[in-house]
């Protein structure tokens, strides 16, 4: 996620130079970024106060990473976790840091097309909140919340909601199948109509539900598999909250860890 999100601020124009990454190895998603731009590759910690500090380790590494950063983080420097889970606590406590972001991103990201959650404390400036709207929002639009717990939701539904997305392109590829296409065609029909009616969600001023009824002639195709999806019980909305509230509880565990 963090290769994602260095991917987008660069090729958004942000200036190589500017950026550092810690990382104490070069993996398949960091070093296409590093053979393409100037950008700084460390592998100890610096030992000098930065501007911002983006942690994007896993929650379980939290514990291990921080107090090597310590020296990393002045009185003035911004610290943006987008761990799920990782409360700011942690963060403040394990960095000696004042101004922390907790933020959600998605993969989308990575092709400018992602949207990401955030919540400050109160020791972030106006100043440092525009400057995470700005990093943040290069890759889509930054929704912040009041309350610390709702990034646990927001990691729920549009952290890991792009995983439920595919899911539901191969689910529906794999039920073509079933109803006699080839392999290869089921997905192509499958993969664009995911990314068309994703395109049309952005597009139209319509809410999905219009855009659905718009689909679904009076007694016609849609209507009888809609009739399944939305059965009053085991139907697709009432797996969606089971799903979405397994992945909130899951970031409240992580916190635990
Ligand atoms: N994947 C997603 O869709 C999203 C993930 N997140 C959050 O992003 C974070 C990373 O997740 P994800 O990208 O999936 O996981 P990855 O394992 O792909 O990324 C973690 C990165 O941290 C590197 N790393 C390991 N140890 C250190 C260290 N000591 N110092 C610096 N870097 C280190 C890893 O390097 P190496 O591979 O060489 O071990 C790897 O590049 C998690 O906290 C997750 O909750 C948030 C939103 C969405
Ligand atoms: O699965 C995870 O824990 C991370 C957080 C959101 C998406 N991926």
């Amino acid at each position: 996620m963090g290769a994602a999100m260095l991917g987008g601020w660069l090729a958004a124009g942000r200036p190589a130079a500017s950026f550092t990454v810690l990382d104490p190895t070069v993996g398949p998603a960091l070093k296409p970024i590093l053979d393409a731009w100037p950008v700084t590759h460390r592998d100890t910690p610096p030992a000098e106060p930065v501007d911002v500090l983006v942690l994007a380790v896993k929650p379980q590494m939290m514990g291990a990473v921080l107090p090597d950063l310590r020296a990393a983080v002045g009185p003035g420097t911004l610290v943006v976790s987008i761990a799920a889970g990782t409360t700011i606590d942690t963060i403040r406590q394990g960095l000696g840091a004042r101004a922390v972001v907790r933020a959600m991103p998605n993969t989308p990201a990575l092709i400018g097309r992602g949207v990401t959650g955030a919540f400050a404390n109160e020791h972030v400036t106006p100043e440092q909140r525009q400057e995470t709207d700005d990093l943040l929002g290069a890759s889509g639009p930054v929704e912040w919340v009041g309350r610390e717990p709702l990034i646990d939701a927001v990691t729920a539904v549009s952290g890991s909601g792009p995983a439920y997305v595919f899911l539901l392109a191969e689910a529906l590829a794999a039920a073509g199948e079933a109803v006699g296409l080839e392999p290869d065609l089921a997905m192509r029909l499958a993969r664009h109509t995911v990314a068309g009616a994703g395109e049309m969600m952005i597009r139209s001023s319509d809410a999905p539900e219009q855009l659905r009824r718009n689909v679904t002639s009076p007694n016609g195709t849609t209507a009888a598999a809609l009739a399944v999806l939305m059965a009053e019980s085991g139907g697709l909305p009432e797996l969606m909250n089971r799903a979405v509230e397994a992945a909130r509880a899951r970031a409240a565990e992580l916190s635990k860890d």
